[in-house]
């Protein structure tokens, strides 16, 4: 078992990790429940470890109420919002109650945004069933819906109390859904650790085929690498927190062409959008190509996308900069991108012409 905690003063909270964590929950979650029923909140492919969840709750004498939601990146919406939001307070949520988040990214970046609001803020606790979920979306306490506008943009910091992962619930999980989950692992080596990087280089593969003590290995990593980042910096407000980012400012762009649909998950965006950061950071010569290239190569090789045409993408660089106008880092006209010097050294530029980027983008093969 391994616990990382985020150290927010009195917002800290734990992230326990271990294999066969969710039939042993009731354990971490007895004292949040305070002899109520607690919701859980999840989607139609989850079903089998809510029954997992459910039954370890009900064993210890908690009584659960499920809410059910339709999968995928749809159901971050303003009528989801609304229909969580009134389910919640038919079921008498209180202010000093945890609602239970068991889900992907959706689902916890819904249900966290619905509690920050419901009676000006309710207790949630993270159960990350997804790669992607386990690594980033549980821990940081960031929670989103979409908007016509664009990916995230209405939404609030709310952290949950806390994060229970059982990496053994990604043996349901597609294996195209793993490979877009991995993709926000190597974002940690991109951002400031490169030999963590080349760990995903000797390693990738086996974890995506199934290892467990390399996934158990990946997910501590990346929850320990993005508690630091956040105890800096939670409201991304100091330039910390922005590297996080990397490869999302071109990724969210790229799910806004494809209409945030199954043809290119979060991960597979954030695949590319890390490529075209490495690709853009050498056509201006602040990265070597070699870097570029090792990003390319280690994408292609597990099979994530690794630029437009891989990710699907033919829209125009003008169109795609269009999108990245409304990125939540636009501050004053400006929008600070996420670039890098060498793997293992990214950083924030505030200083890049968006021309450039429009014309590096149709420089690129569709
Ligand atoms: N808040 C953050 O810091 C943060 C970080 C990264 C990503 N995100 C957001 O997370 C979302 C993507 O999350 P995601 O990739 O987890 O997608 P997701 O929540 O849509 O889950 C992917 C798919 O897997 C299914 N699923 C979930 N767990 C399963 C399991 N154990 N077995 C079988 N199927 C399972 C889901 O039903 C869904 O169809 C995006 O909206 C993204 O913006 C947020
Ligand atoms: O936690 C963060 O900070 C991140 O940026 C993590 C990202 O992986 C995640 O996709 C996040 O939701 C993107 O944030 P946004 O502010 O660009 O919407
Ligand atoms: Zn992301």
């Amino acid at each position: 078992m391994t616990t990382v905690r985020v150290g927010l003063g009195e917002r800290s909270y734990d992230v326990v990790i271990e294999a066969g964590l969710l039939a042993r929950a009731a354990d971490r979650l007895l004292p949040l429940a305070r002899g109520r029923v607690m919701p859980i909140v999840t989607d139609e492919n989850v079903l089998p470890h809510l029954e997992t969840l459910r039954a370890a709750l009900g064993a210890a004498g908690v009584a659960s109420e499920a809410i059910v939601l339709p999968p995928g990146e749809s159901t971050k919406s303003w009528a989801m919002l609304e229909q969580l939001s009134d389910r919640l307070l038919d079921l008498g949520v209180e202010r000093g109650d945890h609602v239970i988040a068991l889900g992907g990214g959706v689902i916890g970046d819904l249900v966290g945004f619905a509690c920050s609001i419901l009676k000006r803020g309710c207790g949630f606790v993270q159960v990350p069933t997804t790669l992607l979920a386990q690594v980033d979306s549980s821990v940081g306490g960031k929670t989103a819906i979409n908007t016509r506008a664009g990916k995230n943009l209405i939404g609030a910091f709310h952290q949950p109390a806390l994060v229970l992962i059982d990496p053994t619930v990604l043996e349901t999980l597609p294996p195209r859904q793993v490979r877009a989950g991995y993709a926000e692992v190597v974002k940690y080596g991109l951002i400031d650790d490169a030999d963590f990087f080349a760990w995903c280089e000797a390693n990738g593969a086996a974890l995506l085929a199934g290892d467990l003590p390399l996934r158990e290995h990946a997910i501590a990593y990346s929850v320990a690498a993005k508690a630091r980042i956040v105890a800096e910096d939670e409201r991304e407000t100091r330039g910390r927190r922005a590297l996080l980012n990397l490869g999302h400012t071109f990724g969210h762009a790229l799910e806004a062409e494809t209409g945030f649909s199954e043809r290119l998950f979060h991960g597979e965006g954030v695949a590319a959008g890390m490529a075209l950061a490495y690709g853009f950071s050498a056509a201006q010569g602040i990265a070597p190509h070699a870097a570029a290239a090792r990003v390319t190569e280690h994408l292609r090789a597990v099979g994530l996308p690794d630029g437009l045409a891989t990710a699907g993408v033919s829209a125009s660089g003008k169109t795609l900069v269009g999108h990245m106008l409304h990125d939540k880092k636009m501050d004053a006209g400006t929008l600070p991108f996420l670039l890098a010097r060498d793997i293992g050294e990214s950083y924030v530029d505030k200083a890049v012409d968006l021309g450039a980027v429009e014309a590096f983008l149709d420089a690129q093969g569709r």
